[in-house]
């Protein structure tokens, strides 16, 4: 059996992942980070009752319990610190939280060389979103005229999104930085046409309703590609994450994108 914590055991990812660590015969859950949690056990939680495991708010507390893998889905100030807590531990870190800098991303892999411990962060663990991603990136060869929106539910705290960060880093590998739009256009009212990467502009729409959903559209004389996809449940994510959990450990690097363990 894997030995697994969670850390954000109480957001909606993290909750979604410990639930998934529970329901898989082949992993065991050995507790749950949240530095700022008051219960002692996940059974407290209505929703993990009857389900034993202990609540850790310390980073070095977690140690006790011995775990091979650290899933984290919490908040992109925590996440490079408990990514880089994990490694120094030789525990495989299987991150889903975004937010990380590309130094932070080098940094963090660097370590996980050193460490010879294998490990995941991902901005999207979804297998529709990967393909969306690639998909994308094939489409850019021919059309480098593009639009990148994200629409995410108004409670997300970064933006853009971490998916449309790594798509704009794609797509950028075979367009190039090249200015979008009329090189002579201004913005009467400051942001209107959305963040710039490499050229490329990033609109990130924030509502209630929505989950996560990214819409890649290039346009040509004539013609226009759009590349949508949507998340509809958070389980989507599940069997992306409970793959790199039954992987990392027999990698000795830190990839940066599922699509390198798919
Ligand atoms: N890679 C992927 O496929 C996906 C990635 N995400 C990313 O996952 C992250 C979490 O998203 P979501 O679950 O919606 O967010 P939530 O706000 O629901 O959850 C974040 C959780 O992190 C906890 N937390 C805050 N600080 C720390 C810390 N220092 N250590 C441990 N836990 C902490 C919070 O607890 P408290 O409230 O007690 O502070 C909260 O329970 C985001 O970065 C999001 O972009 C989301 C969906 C898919
Ligand atoms: O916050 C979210 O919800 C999501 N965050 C990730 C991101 O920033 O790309 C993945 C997915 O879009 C859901």
């Amino acid at each position: 059996m894997t030995k697994i914590l969670v850390a954000g055991f109480k957001g909606r990812m993290g909750a979604t992942a410990t639930q998934m660590v529970l329901k898989n015969a082949d992993f065991e859950l050995v507790g749950v980070y949240d530095p700022i949690a008051t219960e002692k056990d996940l059974a407290e939680l209505p929703e993990f009752a009857g389900q034993h495991a202990p609540v850790f708010t310390e980073l070095n507390a977690t140690l006790v319990a011995e775990p091979e893998i650290w899933i984290d889905f919490t908040i992109p100030k925590a996440a490079v610190a408990n990514t880089q807590f994990a490694l120094e531990h030789k525990i495989s870190p299987v991150v889903g939280t975004t937010g990380f800098t590309a130094a932070d991303i080098k940094a963090l892999q660097t370590l996980a060389e050193q460490q010879k411990t294998g490990g995941l962060i991902a901005p999207n663990f979804s297998l529709s979103a990967v393909l969306m991603m690639q998909f994308s990136k094939q489409a850019a060869k021919y059309f480098p005229d593009v639009e990148i929106i994200e629409m995410h539910h108004d409670n997300k705290l970064d933006a853009p999104s971490g998916t449309a960060v790594k798509t704009a880093e794609m797509l950028a590998e075979v367009r190039g930085d090249k200015p979008q739009g009329n090189p002579d256009e201004k913005e009467s009212i400051p942001g209107a046409r959305g963040a710039n990467y490499a050229g490329m502009r990033i609109h990130s729409v924030r509502l209630p309703g929505l989950i996560a959903h990214q819409q890649v559209q290039f346009g040509g004389i004539g013609e226009g590609l759009t590349i949508r996809q949507d998340t509809y449940d958070r389980e989507s994510f599940m069997t992306g994450v409970a793959l790199a959990c039954r992987k990392v450990r027999q990698a000795s690097q830190l990839y940066d994108g599922l699509e390198y363990l798919l």
